[in-house]
């Protein structure tokens, strides 16, 4: 017999005034999407073995990776044999693109996540179709375990100063990977350490003494059948970190270890058995599985924020607490203006994040299959907007996901809330697959030559039209959306004329170019992120908003329920759908090893004798 629901939760679902499950049908993408999806949950989450006896916060860093494995073993299972074989790779896609599955499982990533999100899209994306069949393969099939190795201890941002060399041997056909410094050792891949025996690296290619830039190389560095460090390959655990901590990674030295020359991934650039080097039509392409997951990411932040947000908006149904107005009893907490602040923008971003993700999702593809025909035109474009995206996404969901958690006080900061650990999983995402500020600097790099494009009369792409559109500066604000819209674009515009009005100063006060964008990096990275509106403006547009807060609070519940996570998703004793908090609270609180005994032996050995002076 289910628990009893929340009296409050009740009482806020009878409120709610829209159809639920339509909303849940459009953002699976239809009616059949959300079956799709929600059989293939059954399916996967009814498997024997994918959840934890004992809660992972109480394993140690080594058992934690140990379950993790045996857990993505049996998920990975699970999910192969769920699959439809009537379904369409469209159907297979949509049903899992919005589906968290792997939350249920695994609360702090899983140690093939990295084979899935990186090893495979970069042999996809660069190699060759002979290399692709073999590799993919295996890799499909799970025969061998991959990871994407281009950080190093000294080097992430700048892939053109990575230290690891690949030196072309003409007499046998080789490459030698070699790590000359300790700041060369790969630093960082997810499954690195213990789990993963291949991986992609991004090393410095040489011929004949010649700098052939970064390319990208299959390696395999654990033997198949042992496990064992292949000769010439040193291998460890980088540490515990904030969160991924059972995603392994790790780091990798070589020692003039050898690679046949087929190991090369020669999609874009190839290497002739004499070392002759055959040059790729544009060195970025080599960066393209970056791209891919920057695409990805955005995805990832939508479901991660929904994920957040579902927990605070139900808790903050069920908490009662202080008092509005005398005598009137405890109110719930979603019922004070400044927790509705907090939590809708949350709401209202993962909606913004998904259409985003999946417009942008719509342009990796056109451009990729355009790639594929030899048009690079748009690959510019989509990699300034790929860096924008990436970075406002993760950057806006930490400060989202955070904010949930602080919104459901003490118990917020719980790890049975599950809080922070989606906020230890979103907030690595602001420096993973490319730090935000960097990537802010490379779309501010578009931007400007955008502008100074506009101001020549030549046409721009669509995302940057607005650049080239004259709007008067005395333009009258209406709180209409196309108001808010064309707002928005003046003061874009105007941040990016600033910033390049900036350089352009410093230039003339004798500054060389470099020194000139340096100093006007700021304005830069504020032309690329955000725009602000005129002070007049903010408070026509703040009556607005805090009226829209008091439409949203009767449908805060049902917008949250609409995004349709099951309980072991959100994995969180204050987000529970029948919303037993305390009962959830205490049910976890118990499972600590601490509370298997009343007295700890540290009182006898320890708080004892020290009590009474013996220590
Ligand atoms: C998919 C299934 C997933 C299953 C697993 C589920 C996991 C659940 C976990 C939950 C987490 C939350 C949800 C997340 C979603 C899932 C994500 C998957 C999980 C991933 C785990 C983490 C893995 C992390 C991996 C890494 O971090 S890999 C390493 C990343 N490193 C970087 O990004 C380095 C950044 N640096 C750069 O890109 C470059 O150095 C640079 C661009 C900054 C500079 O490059 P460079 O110096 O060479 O170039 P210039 O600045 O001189 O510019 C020259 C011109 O080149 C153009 N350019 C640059 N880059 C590109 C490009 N990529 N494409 C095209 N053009 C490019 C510039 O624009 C310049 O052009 P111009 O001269 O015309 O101006
Ligand atoms: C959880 C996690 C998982 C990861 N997984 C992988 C993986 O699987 N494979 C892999 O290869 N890598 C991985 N990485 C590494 C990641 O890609 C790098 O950490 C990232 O690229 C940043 O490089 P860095 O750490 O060397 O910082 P640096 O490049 O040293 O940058 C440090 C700081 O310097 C500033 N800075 C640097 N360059 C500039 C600039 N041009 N302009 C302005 N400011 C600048 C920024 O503030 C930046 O934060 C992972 C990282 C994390 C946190």
């Amino acid at each position: 017999m289910s628990a009893k629901v929340n009296d409050d939760l009740l009482t806020e679902r009878r409120k709610c005034e829209f159809n639920v499950e339509e909303l849940t049908n459009y953002l699976d993408g239809g009616a059949q999407a959300t079956q799709n999806r929600r059989k293939l949950e059954d399916k996967v989450l009814s498997t024997k073995g994918l959840f934890d006896e004992v809660p992972e916060e109480y394993l140690s860093h080594k058992e934690k990776y140990e379950n993790a494995v045996r857990k993505a073993v049996v998920y990975y299972k699970a999910m192969k044999e769920a699959e439809d074989p009537n379904q369409t790779e469209q159907e297979r896609a949509n049903a899992t693109y919005r589906s968290l599955l792997h939350a249920a499982v695994f609360k702090d990533n899983s140690p093939f996540s990295l084979h899935l999100a990186m090893f495979i899209p970069a042999i996809l994306g660069q190699a060759d179709e002979e290399q692709k069949k073999y590799w993919m393969k295996r890799a499909s099939k799970m025969e061998i375990i991959g990871t994407y190795a281009q950080t190093e201890l000294g080097h992430g941002t700048f892939i053109r100063g990575l230290e690891t060399t690949a030196t072309y041997d003409p007499k046998t056909e080789e490459f030698v990977l070699h790590s000359p410094t300790l700041t060369a050792y790969k630093w960082w891949p997810g499954s690195l350490a213990h789990t993963a025996n291949y991986c992609v690296v991004m090393a410095h290619l040489y011929i004949n003494g010649k700098s052939c830039g970064i390319q990208p190389f299959i390696v395999q560095f654990r033997d198949e059948e042992t496990h064992q460090p292949l000769p010439g390959i040193k291998l460890g655990e980088i540490g515990a970190k904030l969160g991924f901590n059972t995603v392994n990674n790790g780091f990798l030295g070589f020692d003039q270890h050898r690679i046949p020359r087929n190991r090369m991934l020669m999609k874009n650039a190839q290497v002739l058995k004499d070392g002759t080097f055959k040059r790729s039509p544009n060195s970025k392409l080599t960066y393209g599985t970056m791209v891919y997951v920057r695409v990805v990411i955005v995805n990832g932040m939508a479901n991660q924020l929904a994920r957040a947000v579902t927990i605070a908006v139900r808790y903050s149904a069920v908490r009662r607490q202080s008092e509005l107005k005398p005598d009137a009893g405890e109110p719930q907490i979603l019922d004070y203006v400044t927790q509705q602040h907090k939590l809708f923008i949350g709401i209202a971003s993962s909606h913004a994040f998904t259409l985003t993700a999946k417009w942008l999702t719509r342009m990796y593809q056109k451009v990729t299959a355009d790639l594929e025909k030899g048009n690079l035109d748009e690959l510019p474009e989509l990699h300034a907007i790929a860096c924008c995206l990436k970075a406002v996404t993760t950057t806006d969901t930490s400060v989202l996901v955070e904010r949930s958690r602080t919104s459901c006080g003490g118990h917020g900061y719980m790890l049975s809330s599950n809080l922070p650990q989606i906020y230890g999983l979103v907030t690595a995402a602001c420096t993973y697959e490319g730090e935000n500020t960097v990537l802010m600097l490379q779309t501010a790099r578009s931007l400007v030559k955008a502008l100074e494009q506009a101001q020549s009369g030549k046409r721009l792409s669509p995302t940057m039209s607005y650049l080239s559109e004259k709007v008067s500066s005395r333009l009258k604000w209406d709180n209409s959306i196309d108001g808010i819209v064309k707002g928005f674009r003046r003061v874009a515009y105007g941040k990016v004329e600033s910033a390049m009005r900036s350089m352009r100063k410093y230039v003339r006060s004798g500054l060389g170019p470099e020194d000139a964008w340096n100093m006007s990096s700021v304005q830069l990275v504020a032309a690329s992120e955000y725009t602000s509106i005129s002070e007049a403006d903010i408070r026509q547009l703040q009556d607005t908003y805090e009226d829209l807060l008091g439409k949203i609070r009767p449908n805060a519940v049902g917008l949250v329920d609409a995004f349709d996570f099951r309980d072991q998703i959100l994995n969180s004793t204050l987000g529970a759908y029948d919303g037993r908090v305390y009962e959830r609270l205490m049910e976890e609180a118990l499972k600590s090893p601490l509370n298997a005994e009343p007295v700890n032996q540290s009182f006898h050995k320890y708080l004892k004798p020290f009590m009474q002076g013996k220590l």
